[in-house]
């Protein structure tokens, strides 16, 4: 009664007695829920409320509102739409508030310091090449690819190495338990987050039992994996320490090694304590959930988009011949990829008009004012990014696809509190600089290999985990002669 009375003066749909506004929900499948709150943020305006039984939602799509929140380094509690995800990830980064956040932003930040990302492009640039030779048999100019699946072991080759320093193989042995207990976890938690039912952990059980016990069989082999791992690496550190009083940065000849993200958290203190082993099990595998599913989204909506606009291919690959040049098999670096300044327009038009984190939320532990309107402890805010990225005010002619609109003076004018598909503040996304490298890197080695052609079904975006295409991501490939 409290927060109902609190929130008087806010519009939204009318709830009924007991369930609220549930039954609105009712039956709408994952596409249709985007439109369904993209229409009510036409309809309620920038911040509207939402009753489902006694969970209170606040939608807020308004870069003024959601300035105030994301701004914040108090308004760092994560919201119910995140507990799916807890046996997986426990309470690493993405997950965690408090001062455990604080303590952990503070010591992952290096981990993506700028001469340890110059090592992970090689990374990314032997993965791609690994792609663009798996889809030989394919590109014949007419065939239409779903390229979801095959960006998605990609991806995972790339974060295991990168956070893990282990090559597991996703492209080549799909097989692998490791990958295998991936998919199955990304599947069936992107299957719960859809059935709402099935979020409640004890309907799930009796329902679903294969799926649950799948589940739980996949997160702890998956915890195995990580945890033995660690125990490795942690060794040979201590090893190469007592031996040789070198870190794991140089090998015996004082050379220095790559690091994976894993090293440098294993070389991490806080207040002078290092991190235990389960500790780190939980940022890797946060790097492992949040490091590929993401990318992989952003990457395929990327490359469809780029095979359905033939002009903004022609200059993207004019660019890739001028920085990179006409050799193929050249591996790219930091810098190359630094300088292809038109295909980072592309790619950010692309992740406004398909966000791979298409809402983030937070939960409401205090009263909170916002631009002075009062909003109530318990409440589970979420930012509509999706409705955020299309908002006519900020980007005019939202559903076009136009890369020119972050060039030059033209970037300078959007809100950053407006285009926020890394989120934004303090507790933005710590992999964005990674995920636009690999991002970069993936679509450079694919435009320098194949002509991408507009085969197949248009995509059916819908809210998921992340957001997915309901038939796919399909695109056609012409090998490239010159
Ligand atoms: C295109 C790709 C990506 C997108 C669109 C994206 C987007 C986001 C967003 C919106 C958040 C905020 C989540 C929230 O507030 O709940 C976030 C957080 C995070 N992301 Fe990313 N992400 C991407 C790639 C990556 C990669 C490659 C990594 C790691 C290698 C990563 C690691 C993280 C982590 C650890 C957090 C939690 C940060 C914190 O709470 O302090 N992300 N990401």
């Amino acid at each position: 009664k409290r927060r109902n009375d609190m929130l008087s003066y806010m519009d939204g749909p009318k709830p009924l007695p007991i369930v609220g506004n549930a039954l609105a929900y009712r039956g709408q499948n994952p596409e249709e829920i985007m439109n369904f709150i993209t229409n009510n943020s036409k309809k309620y305006g920038g911040m509207y409320r939402v009753w489902i039984l006694q969970q209170l939602a606040v939608f807020s799509s308004d870069p003024r509102d959601i300035e105030v929140i994301l701004s914040s380094p108090q308004h760092i509690t994560k919201n119910n739409l995140y507990e799916l995800l807890h046996s997986w990830l426990g309470t690493g980064l993405l997950m965690s508030t408090g001062k455990k956040w604080h303590s952990r932003r503070k010591i992952i930040t290096p981990t993506f310091h700028f001469k340890i990302l110059e090592q992970f492009v090689e990374i990314f640039d032997q993965q791609s090449s690994v792609m663009v030779k798996r889809l030989t048999d394919k590109a014949d100019g007419k065939t239409a690819i779903n390229i979801f699946p095959i960006i998605c072991s990609m991806a995972l080759d790339i974060i295991a190495e990168t956070a893990m320093g282990v090559m597991i193989n996703a492209q080549s042995n799909p097989k692998f338990p490791y990958v295998q207990a991936v998919f199955h976890v990304t599947n069936i938690t992107a299957r719960r987050f859809i059935n709402v039912w099935h979020r409640i952990n004890w309907i799930f059980r009796l329902t679903a039992p294969s799926d649950y016990k799948l589940l739980n069989d996949s997160i702890k082999l998956m915890h195995n994996f990580t945890e033995n791992i660690i125990m490795e690496r942690r060794e040979a550190l201590q090893k190469s320490l007592a031996e040789n009083g070198k870190s794991l940065e140089e090998d015996e000849l004082g050379q220095k090694k790559r690091m994976a993200l894993l090293d440098v958290l294993l070389q991490s203190t806080i207040s002078g304590a290092p991190l235990s082993n389960e500790d780190i099990r939980e940022e890797v595998d946060t790097f492992m959930f949040e490091g590929h599913d993401t990318t992989t989204s952003g990457i395929s909506f990327a490359l469809c988009l780029i095979s359905r606009h033939a002009e903004v291919q022609k200059k993207i690959f004019e660019e890739i011949l001028e920085v990179i040049g006409s050799d193929k098999e050249r591996p790219v670096s930091l810098r190359d990829l630094g300088e292809l300044k038109y295909l980072e327009c592309v790619i950010k038009e692309s992740l406004r008009l398909y966000p791979p984190v298409p809402m983030i939320g937070r939960y409401f532990t205090e009263d909170i004012d916002i631009r002075g309107r009062q909003v109530p402890a318990g409440t589970n805010y979420t930012v509509g990014i999706f409705v955020s990225l299309r908002n006519p005010k900020d980007f005019p002619d939202p559903d076009s696809f136009k890369p020119e609109r972050f060039l030059n003076e033209g970037a300078d004018r959007i809100d950053p509190y407006a285009y926020i598909p890394f989120s934004a503040g303090p507790r933005n996304c710590i992999g964005q600089k990674f995920a636009v490298l690999e991002m970069k890197s993936a679509i450079s080695k694919m435009l320098r290999h194949y002509e991408l052609l507009p085969l197949g079904p248009e995509v059916r975006p819908m809210m998921n985990l992340i957001l997915r295409s309901s038939n796919g991501n399909h695109i056609g490939l012409r090998p490239r002669s010159y």
